[in-house]
């Protein structure tokens, strides 16, 4: 059985992070770990409290991991703070992690910043040139080149000036515009697009946690980058399709509905 590790915080409401990334693993037939970054109070509401978790225990759930299971993929999620990224970062390059799928996290749909403001230039310098891919959402590839982002052109543009910054791939999500829901990936040499028809729904919760969980799963299942975005972007968007109302806020994304689908169980 392939075997991928999320790095990530913890939601408490089980819509995104840690949670969305080990549903999503399991929905793809693929083992999943986890290294915890940091714990949220949260809710489908927002996000009321962070307790990071310190360097030293976060480079020990890593260090034992690699030491005793070979890794596939590797997904991080929201890092927090810079002596996090650094760790993570010092870490995967000592166990020379494969398929490093890099959600770079910054702030939440509610509004609350999980990435501290000041760690931003550790992400960039230390994160994105050890990412096989990078999944940023409108928000963060402007806070990431500092250029405007307003249709799919720019869209590109930020990829390609992403790209520069050391990451193999690049993939900006297009959730936040208001036209299709279209993610512009750049390998290096050429664009693709994934589109798909916006859907009408507030529950979005943990949605770029989950299309990067699944590229993650994709690539350790052996599909190449343009395969594992295409795939993760179908799953995605079923996932939405089927979204939860769950809480008086913000519902997440549904995994049940394509494992019972597949098992032919489906309790809707
Ligand atoms: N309303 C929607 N309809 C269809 N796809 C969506 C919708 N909202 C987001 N997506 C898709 O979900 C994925 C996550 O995108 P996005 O919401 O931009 O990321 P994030 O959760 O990091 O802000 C992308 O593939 C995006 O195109
Ligand atoms: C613990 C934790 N990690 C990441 C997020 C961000 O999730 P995302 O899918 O980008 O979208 P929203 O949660 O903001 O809807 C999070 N909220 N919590």
């Amino acid at each position: 059985m392939k075997k991928v590790l999320t790095i990530a915080g913890s939601d408490s409401s089980g819509g995104a992070g840690i949670q969305a990334d080990l549903k999503t693993f399991s929905a793809h037939g693929v083992f999943g770990m986890s290294v915890i970054t940091a714990v949220t109070a949260q809710n489908t509401q927002g996000v009321f409290a962070v307790q990071d978790i310190s360097k030293d225990i976060i480079a020990k759930q890593i260090e034992v991991i690699f030491e005793d299971i070979d890794v596939d993929a590797v997904k991080i999620g929201m890092v927090s703070q810079i002596d996090t990224i650094n760790t993570i970062a010092e870490e995967l390059k000592k166990y020379n992690a494969k398929n490093i799928v890099l959600d770079p996290v910054m702030i939440s749909k509610s509004g609350f910043d999980l990435l501290r403001p000041e760690a931003k230039d550790a992400l960039i310098k230390n994160l994105l040139p050890i990412a096989t891919i990078i999944t940023p959402n409108i928000h963060e590839a402007r806070a990431i080149t500092g250029m405007e982002i307003k249709n799919i052109n720019d869209m590109e543009m930020a990829a390609k000036a992403i790209f520069e910054m050391g990451p193999k791939n690049v993939l900006v999500k297009g959730g936040h515009l208001e036209e299709d829901a279209t993610d512009v990936l750049f390998d290096g040499y050429e664009i693709n697009h994934f589109k798909s028809h916006r859907i009408n729904t507030k529950n979005t919760h943990g949605t770029g946690c989950t299309l990067s969980s699944a590229i993650a799963s994709n690539l350790a299942l052996g599909y190449s980058i343009f395969e594992a975005v295409e795939r993760a972007k179908e799953y995605i968007t079923v996932a939405i399709e089927h979204s939860l109302s769950i809480g008086k806020g913000v519902g997440p994304t549904n995994h049940f509905y394509t494992l019972y689908k597949k098992a032919g169980v489906l309790n809707e």
